[in-house]
């Protein structure tokens, strides 16, 4: 487990106490700190489309849009014929969490969904597998006959990104296939709410039945929007969901809005902090909040200018860190902003994962607070029950950050950590 964030001198941080046991790629629930995500395993296939396109085949811009077989492979036919497709990737809003989570922590994380039993070469399992870290567990996925879906990503010339999702047979993941002993070791759970939209389809059942082995055993759950149109055609059967099991909502501006009916991404952070007990929002050139809750005992005041937009003074006691509202005697709303990293990037060819890219951020926040509460639990770190290692206001700055890179290479996979000179994340930013 690498360090999140800055403070090396400051904190006792076992980055590197030898594990007695010989190196394993398989997760080891008693010895191991890991995250877990489930989600529907899709290989995305690039193209660049014009508007036109898009407009032919009546289908939604900047949306997912998920369509029957033969309609995506009518799409998928055109595009190679026009030698339009770019390249192959592996995708799915949550696998690219995990993917990144582990490239962040350096460390292991499990994926549960489907993958195809049998794995031709060039096949979508195939590409699929070519792009996931070594340090993503997959020993646990379900083998299924058919493929692993398939999310053709439409670029229009604006840098705006379509999907037109092939589902294939990446909704076949069956409850029986949910490993408990995993899920209960788990540092969190994340996922997402697509397979909400996956009507009868077994994977809604493997869903539930994860999120309930989570609440069992205590598990906190990060759960991400995935797109807007599905929060509006979706919304009962998400807010209860998310008010039952979540612990952790993730979402752009457009997303929240459509939850909560507010578009000022503040306030309908603030309004959704009475479903869940923290909430990140993500806000495009805006940058992100971040908002949670602490104990009134423990909170901590900024040092930062202080801001105000829909709420005066919102972000006073951002340096506070981030507890479960249950495990506050008297529990206090927390919020944190941040600009994008240096303004964002000079060219954005495509916003694809960014706002994934900053879940994972704070997944390894989460999980490095699971390490070190398990390496020393007599630290003082661990006097209240926290649920994230840093502050709000340190955790906007990871994430930001890693939003940037993952904008900056146009890929929503990290090909590699942030550079190692930053790890203390202080000579290239936070000194500025
Ligand atoms: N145009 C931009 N300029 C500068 N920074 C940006 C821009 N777009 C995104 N970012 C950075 O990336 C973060 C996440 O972006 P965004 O809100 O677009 O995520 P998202 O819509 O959830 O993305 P996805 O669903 O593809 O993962 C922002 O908080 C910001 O830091
Ligand atoms: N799980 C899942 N991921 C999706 C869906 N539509 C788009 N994505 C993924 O969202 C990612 C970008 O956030 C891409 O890599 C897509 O593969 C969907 O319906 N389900």
């Amino acid at each position: 487990m690498k360090f999140p964030g800055r403070r090396k001198l400051k904190h006792y941080f076992p980055v590197s106490s030898p594990k007695p046991q010989l190196p394993s790629f398989e997760v080891r629930p008693e010895l191991d700190t890991y995250v877990v995500g489930l989600d529907q395993t899709i290989v995305d296939v690039l193209a660049n489309v014009s508007d036109e396109f898009l407009q032919k085949y009546g289908i939604g811009k900047g949306l997912s849009n998920l369509v029957e077989h033969g309609k995506a492979d009518q799409i998928y036919q055109e595009l190679v014929q026009s030698a339009a497709i770019s390249d192959h990737f592996a995708g799915g809003t949550i696998g690219n969490t995990i993917h990144n989570y582990s490239v962040l922590a350096d460390d292991k994380s499990v994926l549960l969904g489907v993958m195809s039993a049998n794995i031709a070469l060039g096949s979508p399992a195939y590409h699929y597998l070519c792009h996931t870290s070594s340090k993503v567990d997959m020993n646990h996925l379900h083998g299924v006959a058919g493929d692993i879906g398939r999310g053709i990503t439409m670029i229009t010339p604006d840098g705006e990104r379509t999907f037109v999702i092939d589902p294939g047979a990446m909704d076949e993941l069956s409850a029986d296939a949910i490993p408990e002993d995993i899920i209960a070791k788990a540092a969190a759970l994340v996922l997402s709410a697509y397979p909400l939209r996956a009507s009868g389809q077994p994977i809604q059942q493997a869903m539930f039945r994860t999120l309930e082995l989570a609440k069992r055993h205590g598990v906190p759950v990060v759960m991400s929007l995935g797109t807007k149109h599905l929060v509006e055609e979706h919304r009962e059967l998400i807010l209860s969901t998310v008010r039952d099991y979540v612990d952790m909502l993730a979402m752009n501006e457009l997303e929240a809005a459509a939850l909560t009916g507010i578009t000022d991404p503040l306030q309908a952070a603030e309004a959704a902090l009475e479903l869940t007990d923290m909430v990140l929002v993500t806000a495009g050139p805006e940058g992100l909040y971040l908002c949670g809750y602490t104990d009134a005992s423990a909170r901590r005041e900024t040092t930062n200018p202080i801001k105000s937009g829909a709420l005066p003074d919102y972000n006073e006691f951002e340096f506070s860190r981030p507890m479960q509202k249950k495990h506050c005697v008297d529990p206090m709303k927390v919020y944190s902003h941040i600009d994008p990293y240096l303004g964002g990037p000079e060219r954005i060819k495509n916003t694809n994962g960014a706002g994934d890219g900053a879940l994972a951020a704070i997944l390894h926040d989460i999980a490095a607070n699971h390490f070190h509460r398990h390496a020393l639990p007599l630290s003082s770190k661990h006097e209240q029950s926290y649920l994230a290692y840093s502050s709000f206001a340190q955790i906007c700055k990871y994430a930001n950050r890693v939003s940037y890179a993952i904008l900056n290479q146009s890929a929503p996979r990290l090909s590699r950590g942030l550079p190692e000179k930053e790890d203390s994340l202080e000579e290239a930013y936070w000194e500025r």
